[in-house]
């Protein structure tokens, strides 16, 4: 089974400060796994290392059982890491189909881009058709032929999302989703990405602070703190760790546990 994602000893040093302190962390296939901790505390900074957006310090980092530690994003991409970013890549006053098809191009040539200008042959209808099929399975069906600039937030989200989805990736990494979002459009976003992880076979990486949705969707959490991990575990795991709520939680874990 494809989609298994491992970092090992993950270290990344910026001048004078240790974002990522000897991190192990494990996506196994099919998994939901969340990824929080405070602000600054290197959660984004290990999704660059994942990804290839930065280079690592020291560690190293196997997908399927290849070490894909010094290898290019791009790389990384094509064999089936994908990432959605903090602030969406998306272009505002393109259409959601005109973005997909273009996501799709980026790693698939000029078929994708031949179908987004309408130049419809056999391989940019199949692109295409992979595109109709993604946005239906990310509920976006509705909006194809909208300017992503007019959508709510949350469908933009949403679009976000499908864009990584169209290079059919085996592991997923969502960077914070739900910032901008209320409780009510988070949770509907996270029961949406659950539901296509398990659809599609898609292992998903999540970083979020919204604890809530992350307690509701994860298989297992890794909590961030300083750089290093500071604990591990399934949701009640997570809720029952008194060192997470201490450096953490507070009373947010109290009200997500309710
Ligand atoms: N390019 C960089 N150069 C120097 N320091 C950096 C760089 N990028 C991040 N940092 C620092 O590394 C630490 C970890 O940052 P990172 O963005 O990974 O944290 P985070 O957990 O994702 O935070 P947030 O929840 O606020 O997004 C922070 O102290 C940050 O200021």
């Amino acid at each position: 089974m494809s989609g298994h994602l491992i970092g090992t000893g993950l270290t990344k040093r910026y001048a004078g400060l240790v974002a990522n302190d000897n991190v192990d962390i494990e996506v196994r296939p099919g998994e939901i796994v969340g990824l929080i901790g405070p602000n600054g505390a290197g959660k984004t900074t290990c999704f660059n290392c994942l990804t290839g957006a930065q280079k690592l310090t020291s560690g190293s980092i196997t997908l399927d059982g290849t070490d894909i530690s010094y290898m290019p994003a791009s790389e990384r991409a094509k064999m089936g890491l994908a990432r959605t970013f903090q602030q969406a890549q998306l272009f505002k006053h393109l259409s959601v189909e005109e973005n997909l098809l273009l996501g799709r191009h980026r790693h698939y040539g000029a078929g994708a881009l031949r179908a987004a200008l309408g130049l419809a042959g056999a391989a940019e209808r199949k692109s295409r058709g992979i595109v109709h099929s993604i946005a239906d399975q990310c509920g976006l069906t509705e909006v194809l032929d909208a300017p992503v600039g007019d959508l709510p937030f949350g469908t933009q989200r949403m679009v976000e999302v499908a864009r990584a989805i169209v290079l059919e990736p085996t592991v997923l990494l969502v960077d914070e989703p739900g910032a901008g979002m209320d409780s009510t459009e988070s949770a509907y976003f996270g029961a949406l990405l659950a539901r296509i992880s398990r659809e599609r076979n898609m292992s998903v990486l999540i970083i979020e602070h919204d604890v809530a949705m992350i307690l509701s969707i994860c298989d297992r959490i890794y909590v961030l703190n300083f750089g290093k991990l500071l604990a591990q575990g399934t949701p009640a795991d997570i809720r029952a760790n008194a060192e997470v709520r201490a450096a953490y939680f507070g009373s947010t874990v109290q009200e997500a546990a309710v």
